[in-house]
């Protein structure tokens, strides 16, 4: 059983926001997160469990601070996970730029030096993740995933390829094409080398054609969003998830930008998404 070191417990909205460290086996490296319990957990019953994944430059606090997602939780009454976006350490790899390295983990499994070591945040989300969080907390097995941007992409990609572990999938402003756009040209040369065979594995629009399931898909872009243009374009993911037989929501939002401002406005809706197809 995973050791799990409490860093934090605060009581929020009748339920409890936790804070804790472990040794990951796939990162070897110390991982901190966050969960949020609900009241209806506090009471033994089972719940539901809803995946956040944060964007370039977080940790687990950003989304906890800033989104108002433990009132929705509550009311909803799902568990709600926010891990770390990457490895983190003096021991870990690390770039002088924010869209790299520590705080940059894209949720993908390096295979380059000097990254390849620690950087294996695919396998720490999909595998060590759920089963500690099985071992040590009262989870149904029920579970879907959302994100922001760099964690859009994650929320994406990984729920396109674990079709079977998740209801259904949301993401704020995704980077839903990293193999075509700069911040995951970047990041996959990096982590993952030239070859562009092993960026597809990683390209939610590469993998809309081999999900085992057509997972429900809801997507929310802010128009006034500076990354929009040109690291994002979601649309390019809609269109070709509607043709291929995807239920796909898009909702372009007049005069929002890429901040939690945006998020915090609509988060609601993507708790009411997730709740429809848990069922
Ligand atoms: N600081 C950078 C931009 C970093 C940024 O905007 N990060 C976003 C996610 S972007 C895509 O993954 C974020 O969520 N920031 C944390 C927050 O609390 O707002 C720059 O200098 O442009």
């Amino acid at each position: 059983m995973t050791i799990l070191t409490l860093i934090s417990s605060n009581k929020m909205f009748g339920g409890q926001h936790q804070r804790y460290r472990h040794f990951s086996n796939r990162t070897e490296c110390e991982m901190t997160f966050a969960i949020y319990l609900p009241p209806q957990a506090e009471n033994g019953q089972k719940v539901p469990l809803l995946y956040w994944l944060s964007g370039l430059t977080c940790n687990d606090e950003n989304f906890s601070t800033k989104a108002g997602a433990q009132r929705l939780a509550a009311q909803y009454g799902f568990a709600l996970v926010m891990p770390d976006t990457s490895p983190r350490g003096e021991m870990v790899a690390d770039a002088d730029s924010y869209d790299l390295g520590q705080g940059a983990g894209f949720y993908l499994n390096a295979i380059q030096q000097p990254w390849a070591t620690h950087y294996r945040m695919y396998d720490y989300i999909i595998d060590e993740l759920p089963s500690l969080l099985a071992q040590h907390f009262p989870l149904n097995g029920q579970a879907a995933i959302f994100g922001h941007s760099m964690g859009g992409h994650g929320a994406l990609m990984i729920g396109l390829k674990n079709s079977e572990r998740f209801s259904s999938i949301s993401a704020f402003a995704p980077i839903v094409n990293p193999s075509e756009t700069p911040w995951g040209i970047k990041a996959f040369s990096a982590y993952l080398g030239d070859d562009r065979n092993n960026w597809a594995q990683y390209d939610s629009l590469a993998l809309l054609a081999y999900a085992k399931r057509k997972l429900p898909i809801l997507i929310d872009q802010g128009d006034a969003d500076s990354f929009y243009p040109e690291q994002l374009q979601p649309q390019k993911f809609v269109q070709s998830a509607v043709k291929q037989g995807f239920s796909v929501e898009f909702n372009l939002r007049p005069g929002y930008d890429h901040s939690y401002y945006f998020i915090a406005s609509f988060i609601e809706p993507h708790f009411a998404f997730h709740a429809k197809h848990f069922g």
